[in-house]
């Protein structure tokens, strides 16, 4: 048997085998060690296996679905081996085979994925040099059966790996790409050769029946097509079969979509909060979408969005006629509508459930009720499209309602999933069971006749099969054909050649009605395969106008407006709102959001933003960014009016959220974002730059938070909204044409402070720190002495100001050496004490320090 399990464990040495062994699947060695760690399952040991104690570990088959789940969670393959012989068949082992593969990206099914989720398959190719690498990516969604590919170089990569958020990347054993280890994404390593782009290019073409990749501009893309030929083999391989279902290719170029960088996804808490947990977030927000698959394309939508705005546009404007037609009853009567993209999916992969089908041909059947809730928008709009997309499929439909039993069992092994009517075979084979009953009373009142044993009995038990029964009074009346079965205390059992004939019959009738099926079944798929192109039309089309009719709901609900797009540089918002932080004020009754304006053009391209913690300068930074992405991904937005140029980046460096993982200190990591955004930011980029330069020493930071921002104006003329709790920076405006100041509104009571949250013009007075620590319920004494340091140091600075202009370039070669004249002034300066001067020596030392100047 051992040699058996390490035949199948050859096979597959980097994936977990479970092996069926009666009622519990078995790992081996260092399998059973992994699980035993992952899993907490109890390691034993069983015989010997080549003089050494075999370790294992067991889960019950009963367990198995809630194994393999958290097995996928944990990033895990799992193969598992089932009996496929009969016992006792041959000597030796009953045959074992490796039935299925499970993968974090390639599950397909229902119970191990989440509804508003789909595990992505991503395949990583480099070419080029170890330098300057040229990454080809290749991904695939198996149940959405939607396949993508795309190039980039080592920069791009994270903002890629961020947003297809992969549940497995394959990547060449001999090259890992630091993207790929930094991001912490399950690696599932192929043998390079797999990573071949001649191959990818015969498989895509075979894949998508089509003779060359050049109709869909793939044709160049060697890397990527490298990658897709390590992507389809072990799609394939895992799946144990083609993938009938995947024909189309999308190619996407990074210079298409909005860029945005893992930290802007996160700092924007888009998807998940900043402790990682799925709310609230925007994507909680929005998602009140009635279908998953309503749900995985809103999520897909507001990580992809595009920086041609023509898609945009479309969807607003069928967002407008949503809202203007209503789509209540749009709404609800896609709740009905059953999951036809997994659904598909699971027909092309051979793993659809009877009850599956009955809900595809409940939702066919819904169609043109569904269609007629769609307000008529005529032309080439979207919604037309979308309505068309849900065309009534009546042979579809038909053919289901006709095959398919109203209610089918779970299981197809159970029986009673093809419905009476369909195959004239299988109704016989099925009276012949239902018939037995009434044949059985029937021969019992014919024998009592024909024999005179009144009390002679016809019956069946799993045994013996079915049976005369007389007593052992009626025994001198039993006629020659009854032949004997069986003998008890007190009566004996017979069979008669009639009987023995039903008998057969009817045993064989269930079991031959179980294969009818199964094989009615298999037909029925190879129906519904030839439908597959439908139905994903139609998948798409119920996807769309579920996250249409959910963001028109969300608009109406949340008093959201059309966002208008120009072509000049500007980010003009009014009464704009931070629509997370809004929904939870109103949540906890803590208050009324404070609406802002923002006002960004061509002359007016920095925001200075000055003002005290807690003041809401985070939340007015944040709330520009999610309104420029809400509106690229085709939404309205939080705002009562709201105008913008082309965008094509959202860099945010917020917060600092340590990654000691990574060994990377606060400001270290802090830095090293803000390069990336220097070095990335252009003069269609949208920068929030919140308290850089806190993470080190006071001038160390101010030094540095200067440099930055004058970078971000001068050289990359990015939109940039830049906070900073340095008041030294609000004369930065003063020296540089496109910034302007502007400052957090707060008002002193007593000792005490209000924050009205309200952005006005001109630079903070003040700080008032000290006051947000009192708010915080600092001891008294701390904030006192707080205080008083506070006024001590403020007096000093006064004392001590000397005017340096943080925000001069460098002089490019080292200064020279202050000149004399500099020198002296500067000491004389030094050593003056303006405290101790009367006012006839002020005057006089007015006179010294101009003489000392050098002449002009
Ligand atoms: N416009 C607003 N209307 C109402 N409440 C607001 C508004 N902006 C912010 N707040 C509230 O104030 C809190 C603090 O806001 P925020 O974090 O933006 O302040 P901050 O100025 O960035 O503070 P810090 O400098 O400490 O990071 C928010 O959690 C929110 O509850």
């Amino acid at each position: 048997m051992m040699a058996q399990y390490l035949r199948i464990k050859a096979e597959f040495p980097d994936t977990l085998v479970l092996y069926r062994m009666g009622d519990f699947y078995e790992l081996f060695y260092d399998d059973a060690r992994r699980a035993n760690q992952l899993l907490d399952v109890t390691l034993t040991t069983r015989g010997q296996s080549a003089g050494a104690p075999v370790v294992m570990a067991g889960v019950p088959v009963h367990a198995l679905e809630s194994y393999l789940s958290k097995l996928i969670k944990l990033g895990e393959a799992v193969a598992i081996a089932e009996q496929v012989g009969e016992v006792g068949a041959s000597k030796g082992p009953v045959e074992r085979k490796v039935v299925r593969v499970v993968t974090p990206g390639t599950v397909t099914d229902n119970e191990l994925l989440a509804d508003n989720q789909d595990a992505i398959l991503l395949a990583i190719a480099s070419t080029g040099s170890k330098a300057n690498p040229t990454y080809g990516l290749a991904w695939l969604s198996l149940t959405q059966g939607q396949l993508g590919v795309a190039q980039c170089n080592e920069r791009e990569l994270p903002a890629w790996l961020a947003r297809l958020a992969p549940a497995e990347v394959l990547v060449d054993r001999e090259r890992h790409p630091a993207a790929v280890l930094a991001a912490r994404l399950p690696i599932t390593n192929r043998p390079s050769w797999q990573f071949d782009a001649q191959l990818g290019q015969r498989k895509l073409c075979e894949q998508l029946g089509v003779a060359s990749l050049q109709g869909f501009g793939a044709q160049e893309l060697t890397a990527a097509q490298a990658a897709a030929a390590a992507l389809l083999a072990y799609a394939e391989h895992t799946q144990g079969r083609a993938l009938a279902h995947v024909h189309h290719l999308k190619v996407m170029r990074s210079g298409d979509l909005l860029d945005l960088p893992p930290a802007t996804q996160r700092n924007l808490e888009l998807t998940q909060t900043l402790r990682g947990e799925t709310s609230p977030t925007l994507l909680s927000l929005l998602d009140t979408c009635r279908t998953g698959m309503g749900s995985r394309a809103l999520r897909h939508w507001l990580l992809h969005p595009e920086r041609e705005r023509s898609t945009a546009s479309a969807r607003q404007a069928a967002i407008a006629q949503l809202l203007a037609a209503g789509c209540e009853s749009l709404r609800d009567t896609l709740r009905q509508v059953s999951d036809v993209e997994r659904i598909a999916a699971r027909i092309a992969l051979r793993q659809v459930r009877p009850r599956e089908l009955a809900g595809l041909r409940a939702t066919l059947l819904l169609l043109p009720q569904l269609a007629a809730t769609v307000p008529s928008a005529g032309g080439q709009s979207l919604l037309q499209q979308l309505q068309e997309g849900l065309q009534a499929q009546p042979e579809l439909a038909q053919l289901l309602v006709a095959a398919l039993a109203e209610e089918p069992a779970v299981l197809l092994r159970e029986g009673g999933v093809i419905a009476r009517g369909y195959d004239a075979q299988l109704d016989e084979l099925r009276d012949i069971q239902n018939n037995c009953d009434a044949f059985l009373l029937d021969l019992e009142t014919r024998e009592r006749e024909r024999t005179g044993i009144a009390n002679l009995r016809v019956q069946y038990n799993k045994v013996h099969g079915f049976y005369i029964e007389v007593t052992s009074s009626g025994l001198d009346k039993v006629p020659l054909d009854y032949q004997r079965r069986q003998t008890l205390k007190n009566a004996e059992r017979f069979i008669t050649p009639e009987l023995k004939a039903f008998e057969d019959k009817a045993l064989s009738a269930q079991e031959r009605a179980l294969a009818r099926e199964k094989l009615l079944f298999e037909t029925l798929l190879d129906q519904l395969n030839t439908a597959l192109p439908q139905l994903s039309v139609l998948a798409r089309a119920l996807a769309q106008l579920d996250v249409l009719s959910t963001l028109a709901e969300r608009a109406h609900t949340l008093g959201w407006c059309r966002p208008e797009f120009v072509s000049q540089p500007c980010i003009d918002i009014q009464a704009g709102r931070h629509p997370v932080v809004q929904a939870r004020l109103l949540e906890t009754g803590a208050g009324e959001f404070m609406a802002n304006d923002c006002r960004l053009d061509a002359r007016t391209k920095m925001l200075v933003i000055t003002g005290p913690n807690m003041g809401g300068k985070s939340t007015f930074m944040r709330q520009v960014a999610l309104i420029a992405l809400l509106a690229a991904m085709g939404s309205y937005v939080p705002a009562s009016s709201c105008r913008l140029g082309p965008i094509d980046a959202i860099h945010t460096r917020i917060g600092a959220a340590d990654d000691l993982a990574n060994a990377q200190s606060t400001f270290m990591l802090e830095m090293t974002e803000a390069a990336a955004i220097l070095h990335s930011a252009t003069e269609q980029s949208l920068v929030l730059m919140d308290e850089i330069g806190r993470g080190t020493s006071t001038f160390d930071g101010l030094a540095l938070a200067g440099a930055i921002a004058t970078h971000l104006h001068d050289r990359c003329r990015a939109f940039t909204l830049f906070a900073t709790h340095y008041f030294e920076l609000t004369d930065f405006p003063l020296q540089h044409a496109q910034a302007l100041n502007v400052h957090v509104s707060a008002v002193e009571s007593g000792e005490d402070i209000v924050f009205l949250h309200d952005i006005q013009p001109g630079p903070a007075s003040r700080s008032y720190g000290v006051q947000v620590a009192r708010l915080a319920g600092m001891p008294a004494s701390v904030v006192r002495h707080a205080r008083h340091a506070l006024e001590s140091l403020e007096a000093r600075s006064l004392e001590g100001q000397s005017q340096i202009d943080l925000f001069a370039a460098a002089p490019e070669p080292e200064p020279e050496a202050h000149n004399s004249a500099d020198t002296v002034l500067l000491r004389a300066l030094q050593e003056l004490d303006p405290d101790a001067l009367s006012p006839r020596e002020a005057l006089e030392l007015v006179y010294k320090l101009k003489s000392l100047c050098p002449e002009a």
